[in-house]
């Protein structure tokens, strides 16, 4: 089976990262390639590292371009699928990697986005309990937020094991292409080079609806999540580090024990070995989510880390790696879990 896939958003940061996991993918055969102001463009002028792509001209994101495809994978700025996506059939699986489908509180969207909400999709983080089900044949996906996926990973196991009490404490670093290609001045290689500073603290980044929304379905009860994200002098990586305190009577072991039972079968989470800890250069252009995590007795307090790649698991990879399953493919076709290194 071919299946033939169109990128809206093919020149900026998820969209290159999803034709180069597509360009490795056995099954995919890549059809229209479109942008905005860049439409009109030799692909290769903007993702050189795309060579087999390199001559292909983008066209204008219009659903007439992305007509005809079994699968169109949207990384357009938020605020811009649900009009694509309007004009495409329900026999087109379409995957958004952006923001407008994630959330299922209307008033939640509201708040932290400005702007009507356009309705709930079935949730690409196949790790959560139930997701798999639910992509399974689902033809409209929303790809989870790159902190949401990382911080959802780390604490889902603690929260479904009932091992934490339900506030929850993450920082967050992120790599510089976790904020899109479009030029802002506080990107600029004289503001991020040897720096690292704290953004959207005190409750106002707009992921944290997205993790309170999935860890408090895992918990079985509302869950507060206090986040703060930093921002680090790279190009691509999210290191998470996520505490709550512990339920009184919980065992270091049972703690380990939820997590190695939660990522037993798991082919792109990898707890770690006692003592081993995440690292974004470990987990550099693959799929994988690598996890540690540690109980601090003195403290009372679960601590876990999760390192992604915040374009691949945490974009462009969790999109294929969702695709594959809504389409009946096995889970990691066109998928690595080998890093690069150093
Ligand atoms: N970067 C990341 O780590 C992650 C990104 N995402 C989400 O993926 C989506 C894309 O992000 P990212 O690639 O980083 O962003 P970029 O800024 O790098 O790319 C944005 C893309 O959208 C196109 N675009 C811009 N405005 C419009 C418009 N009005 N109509 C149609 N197309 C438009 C751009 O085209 P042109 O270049 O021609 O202007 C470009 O191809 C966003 O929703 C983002 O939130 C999700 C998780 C992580
Ligand atoms: C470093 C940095 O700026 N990161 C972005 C991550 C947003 C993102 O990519 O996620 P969405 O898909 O939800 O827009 C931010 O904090 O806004």
């Amino acid at each position: 089976m071919t299946v033939r896939i169109a990128v809206a958003g093919a020149s900026g940061y998820a969209g290159g990262e999803a034709l180069r996991l597509l360009l490795g993918h056995p099954r995919a055969q890549i059809g229209a390639l479109t942008a905005d102001s860049n439409a009109g463009r030799a692909l290769g002028t903007l993702q050189p590292h795309l060579p087999p792509l390199a001559d292909r001209i983008l066209e204008p994101t219009t659903a007439q371009a992305l007509r005809g495809h079994d699968v169109v994978l949207l990384a357009l700025p938020h605020g811009h699928s649900a009009a694509v996506a309007g004009q495409l059939g329900p026999d087109v699986l379409v995957v958004d990697m952006g923001a407008d489908f994630r959330l299922a509180d209307a008033a939640d969207w509201e708040r932290f986005y400005g702007s009507p909400h356009a309705g709930t999709w079935p949730y690409g983080l196949p790790e959560l309990p139930g997701a798999r089900t639910a992509l399974q044949g689902a033809s409209r996906i929303a790809v989870p937020g790159c902190y949401p996926t990382a911080v959802s990973l780390a604490l889902f196991p603690a929260y479904a094991a009932r091992a934490v009490e339900p506030e929850a404490v993450v920082s967050a670093a992120s790599g510089t292409s976790g904020a899109g290609r479009a030029p802002k001045a506080h990107l600029l290689g004289s503001e991020v080079m040897g720096s690292m500073s704290a953004y959207g603290v005190g409750g106002g980044h707009r992921h944290t609806p997205e993790m309170v929304q999935n860890l408090s379905a895992v918990a079985g009860r509302p869950v507060t999540v206090s986040f703060t994200p930093t921002l680090a002098p790279m190009a691509r990586g999210i290191l998470a580090t996520c505490s709550a305190r512990a339920t009184p009577g919980v065992t270091a072991a049972e703690v380990r024990t939820a997590y190695e039972k939660a990522y037993a079968q798991e082919p792109f989470v990898h707890l770690l070995p006692p003592g081993q800890w995440p690292a974004t250069a470990q987990v550099h252009g693959s799929n994988t989510a690598q996890i540690q995590v540690a109980y601090d007795e003195a403290a009372h307090r679960v601590i876990a880390v999760c390192a992604i790649d915040n374009l691949t698991k945490g974009t462009a990879g969790g999109a294929i790696q969702s695709m594959n399953i809504a389409l009946g493919l096995p889970e990691a076709t066109g998928l690595s879990t080998i890093g690069v290194a150093p």
